[in-house]
């Protein structure tokens, strides 16, 4: 069977700008996919890369796309190799949905409206809600509980230690008994503010999980950490893509792994590797759009943790 290949960059303003210790991120560059079989059966598909985690860049996602010939082959997209993580994720997801597709090409409304039309197994899922940045965070998590989310992220290790414990304290105060919190540093602490933010995270009970607090270079010590506190630690940047997930997962993580499935390589092997071992996950965005967010969120349905919120909490990223 041979399909026909056509592919399409695009480029999106978030409404709100996210700021982590990576910088500030304000446009979400990818490129939709689109195969349709000899039977006319389409299959829709998105590479959305995210190179400051350590995937590959938007333009080496464009070369692969352009070496492809218009007509490819399952081969074609089962060789693409591991070193462009959002490409395997984004071909192979095409290839999926045109195996389970009915014919029919809803692809082209889906892009236009943006809006994920959330399927009922979609909706069996709980979602976290990602705070603003900063002080805003104190004002804005009325919004995420207004729409059901009991769990919420805040991203730290931005700017002042101090600033940021103050906004905690504050934080902690307001948020009610039953939310949950996760603390993001996108491996921007050092050891020793790892551990004042784990002491804090401890006495406060409602922290979820400290998510990647040091870089991924400090894998020994985040492993030291992780039997010392009774909160939790989840690794992010260290789990990017799937090879390295399995890296952790051999050096003896038994932590939270966090998974961005949409960079994290072949959905198949994914499915795999979570399936031949019981290991503690959460789904998380890379603010793709409606297309890999579909992708990602039935796999999430699949292989998530049951008492693990998902990281999409919010929809209203695109301008
Ligand atoms: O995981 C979530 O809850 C929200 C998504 C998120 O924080 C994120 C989104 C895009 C890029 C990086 C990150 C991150 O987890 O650091
Ligand atoms: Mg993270």
């Amino acid at each position: 069977m041979t399909y026909r290949f056509e592919f399409n960059p695009y480029q999106r303003q978030f409404r709100h700008p996210l700021t982590t210790h990576h910088g500030i991120w304000k446009v979400r560059e990818g490129i939709i996919l689109r195969l349709v079989d000899e039977k006319g059966r389409v299959g829709w598909g998105e590479i959305a890369p995210l190179p400051w985690f350590g995937s590959e860049t938007l333009e080496q996602a464009l070369t692969v796309c352009q070496q492809f010939p218009s007509q490819i082959t399952s081969t074609d997209i089962f060789s693409i190799p591991a070193e462009f993580p959002a490409c395997q994720f984004g071909f192979e997801s095409a290839w999926d949905g045109l195996v389970t597709s009915n014919g029919e090409d809803e692809g082209e409304s889906r892009i236009e409206t943006e809006q994920i039309s959330q399927s009922l197994t979609h909706a069996s899922l709980k979602y976290s809600y990602l705070l603003p940045t900063g002080e805003a965070a104190l004002t804005s998590w009325q919004q995420g509980w207004q729409q059901g989310d009991r769990t919420f992220k805040w991203k730290i290790g931005v700017t002042s230690m101090e600033s940021e414990l103050r906004w905690f304290e504050q934080l902690v105060q307001i948020l009610p008994e039953s939310a949950q919190l996760r603390l993001d540093a996108n491996g921007g602490l050092t050891q020793h503010q790892a551990q004042q933010w784990l002491q804090v995270a401890d006495q406060a009970g409602i922290v979820e999980f400290l998510e990647q607090p040091l870089p991924p270079e400090e894998f020994a010590a985040m492993r030291a950490m992780y039997d010392q506190y009774r909160t939790a630690i989840a690794l992010d940047e260290s789990v990017a893509t799937l090879n390295q997930l399995k890296t952790c997962y051999q050096q003896g993580w038994r932590g939270i792994f966090v998974i961005k499935a949409a960079i994290a390589g072949s959905p198949t092997q994914l499915r795999q590797f979570c399936q031949a071992h019981d290991i503690d996950v959460v789904f998380s965005s890379v603010f793709e759009s409606a297309i890999a967010r579909q992708a990602v969120l039935n796999l999430a349905v699949e292989l998530s943790h049951p008492h693990r919120a998902v990281g999409f909490g919010v929809n209203h990223w695109f301008v």
